[in-house]
């Protein structure tokens, strides 16, 4: 019944902040947001958060760290997100605006939450605290969450 469909998403983090990206246009244009997009057929998970990461940012990383995995439901929608969370504490490069994204550091506790998805405010924590998680959010529209699991797992 559900299809699913693979996401990356990364968080450039320095101590005290964190790198966002302002979307400029297209869908959710005027939000911040982490780094990522869609994993291509014939790439794999990280290739493709390497890729969105240099395409959106102008940076390259040595490691990404695996830290949760969210499933995002939308009612009436059969297709679910698959989002698989990175962290990178190192990066390449300076952060560089495209005609997708425009990156800007924040510091860690003024993450602008009001112009993100409203998910980030419960699961960014456990990033920044490099805690792993498992998250299941099931939105009606864009902007309401009617249920949802977030624990912090061992391992992914
Ligand atoms: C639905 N919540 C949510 N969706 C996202 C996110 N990043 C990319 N997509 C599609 C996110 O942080 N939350």
């Amino acid at each position: 019944m559900f299809t699913n469909k693979l996401l990356t998403l990364v968080l450039v983090v320095q101590p005290g902040r964190v790198l966002l990206g302002m979307k400029k246009r297209g869908f959710r244009a005027g939000k911040w947001n982490g780094f990522g997009g869609k994993v291509q057929p014939g790439e794999t998970i990280e290739e493709a958060t390497r890729q969105e990461l240099q395409e959106e940012s102008g940076l390259t990383v040595d490691a990404l760290d695996k830290i949760g995995n969210i499933k995002f439901e939308f009612i009436r929608e059969t297709e679910l997100l698959d989002a698989h969370v990175f962290r990178a504490d190192n990066y390449n490069g300076e952060p560089t605006e495209s005609d997708e994204m425009r990156p800007q550091w924040f510091d860690s506790d003024k993450i602008p939450f009001g112009q993100m998805w409203v998910d980030n405010i419960l699961w960014f924590p456990l990033m920044l605290q490099k805690k792993k998680f498992l998250g299941y959010f099931k939105f009606q529209g864009h902007d309401l969450i009617i249920d949802h699991k977030l624990e912090e797992v061992e391992n992914l």
